[in-house]
């Protein structure tokens, strides 16, 4: 990883925006993967870190503005390159005459700017990596590589990203399909939904990848050897998925400013960057918009710097952190595929658990709540038992809609219902913590049993956070 990091470096400083602290280097972990670390000296408050010009970064802005030098009918004023009105006979011949050196002249020429515009950033994000990274050297022999090449380079493999629950669902090639089973409930929602979100998008994009493929992957004189099979490219779509979702930063993209999750972008250098669970004290990211100077052609939505925060990195060696945000490890494992021992954002949703408990045949409880809207979302975190479980288990146990009123109005304390509910919610919590830990014992055995056993360690962290919740609530009723 060395040399290709050292190969990022070199493409990165080709551009006089971009700046590196000259005390930081990359460390490799098996647990952690690449990190960003102190090599001397120290990092204080507000110090640029790393600072990577628009330019280098892939977003649905750059990706528009790369494709429009191949498709010369792409016309998005600001955004794609800013062309003198063209001769069409020119352009044709030219085309042609490239098309056979680089199939993107004539492949991306097919996209229509409507076409472009109706997908989100992970559709445009995800097409774009999938051509550029994996098919294109696979239809030239290896003869046209992309100029994102440098960037490609140093990301994850497949393998390293094999602890995420929605590659096991998703991927046929996975081996971890049979884990599905032992993700608790909050994981596996999770992981439904964002299973759903890779077949969507790969249902809009597919089209278009799999006529190219046929059509370019025919095109060889080999036989057949430069088509992919339509499992190969779902894939590898799988993989740009997941590298895109494990790394991409939130950065405002004007053109879908509407659509929340397509504004982010890709920043090589920047995404090396590993999380730490506490929030405003490591490094912290800006986005300066761009400044155009006159004639001068705009790409992408603005320089991306990383500035220390409060924390003074001053030991060699030690790692440099962002906060991806306050997240519980069933988060962290569904989106990035790791979790942190001891993550203070844990949290559990007993949700399911206290509907089957509740919810009588005459469903007079669900009628009341729904009617307060206080039916689901039942979460217990290291230092609360939410507001909506004493709800739940208040009308519960006393059926006073009187006073469980005034409890939600705020003019009665919890302590009235306290002694009335506390034997249920003991119960409760009780039973959830025997059935964690009989999981958790199927999967310390199992894990014994493996050699890679990274996915399963996982897990066990997930209920081991669990059982620490619940034990701590147990005392209090206790006390
Ligand atoms: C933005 S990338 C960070 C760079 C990454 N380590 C690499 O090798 O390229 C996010 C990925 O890093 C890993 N990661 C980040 N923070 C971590 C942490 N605290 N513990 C374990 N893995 C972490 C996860 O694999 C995650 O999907």
């Amino acid at each position: 990883m060395e040399g290709k990091v050292d190969v990022l470096l070199t493409w990165l400083k080709k551009s006089d925006k971009f700046y590196i602290a000259p005390n930081i280097s990359i460390c490799e972990s098996p647990e952690t993967g690449r990190g960003i670390v102190l090599s001397h000296g120290s990092i204080r408050k507000n110090d640029i870190i790393v600072s990577v010009p628009s330019s280098k970064q892939l977003n649905f802005h750059t990706i528009l503005y790369h494709i429009s030098k191949f498709n010369k009918e792409l016309n998005i004023p600001g955004i794609t390159i800013d062309r003198k009105p063209i001769n069409y006979e020119d352009n044709i011949i030219e085309a042609e005459n490239k098309a056979w050196a680089d199939p993107r002249y004539g492949l991306y020429s097919e996209l229509s700017k409507e076409f472009l515009l109706s997908l989100s950033s992970f559709q445009l994000v995800s097409f774009y990596i999938l051509v550029e990274n994996f098919l294109l050297p696979k239809w030239t022999h290896n003869e046209i590589y992309s100029d994102w090449k440098p960037f490609f380079d140093v990301w994850p493999s497949m393998e390293e990203l094999r602890s995420i629950p929605a590659i096991w669902n998703c991927d046929p090639n996975s081996r971890y399909h049979s884990l599905i089973e032992y993700l608790p409930a909050a994981s596996r929602k999770h992981m439904a939904r964002i299973s759903g979100l890779v077949r969507e998008d790969w249902e809009t994009i597919s089209e278009v990848v799999l006529k190219w493929n046929e059509i370019y992957g025919s095109l060889s004189c080999t036989k057949n050897s430069d088509k992919f099979t339509s499992d190969e490219l779902f894939s590898l779509f799988v993989h740009v998925y997941f590298i895109i979702n494990s790394r991409c930063l939130y950065a405002k993209i004007p053109l879908k400013i509407e659509d929340s999750p397509s504004n982010f972008t890709l920043v090589p250098y920047v995404d090396f960057m590993n999380h730490i669970c506490e929030s405003d004290l490591h490094c912290y990211p800006q986005l300066s918009p761009q400044l155009r100077s006159e004639g001068e052609n705009i790409i992408g939505i603005g320089q991306f710097t990383i500035r220390c925060g409060d924390h003074l990195y001053d030991n060699i060696n030690e790692e440099l952190f962002l906060n991806y945000g306050a997240h519980s490890n069933d988060f962290l494992l569904n989106e990035y595929g790791f979790v942190v021992d001891g993550n203070k954002w844990n949290y559990l949703d007993i949700s399911d658990e206290i509907i089957e408990l509740i919810d009588d045949d005459k469903k007079e409880v669900k009628t009341f709540l729904l009617e307060h809207d206080y039916w689901g979302d039942y979460t217990i975190n290291e230092t609360d038992i939410s507001y909506r479980i004493f709800v739940a288990l208040n009308y519960y146990v006393t059926r006073d809609e009187r006073r469980v009123r005034k409890f939600i109005e705020g003019y009665i304390s919890e302590d009235y219902f306290k002694p009335k509910i506390s034997s249920v919610l003991k119960e409760l919590l009780v039973s959830l913590t025997a059935k964690y830990t009989k999981t958790l014992s199927e999967l310390t055995e199992k894990v014994s049993n493996l050699e890679n056993n990274l996915c399963l360690q996982n897990l066990i962290t997930i209920y081991k956070g669990y059982i620490k919740i619940l034990t701590q609530h147990l005392q209090d009723l206790q006390s």
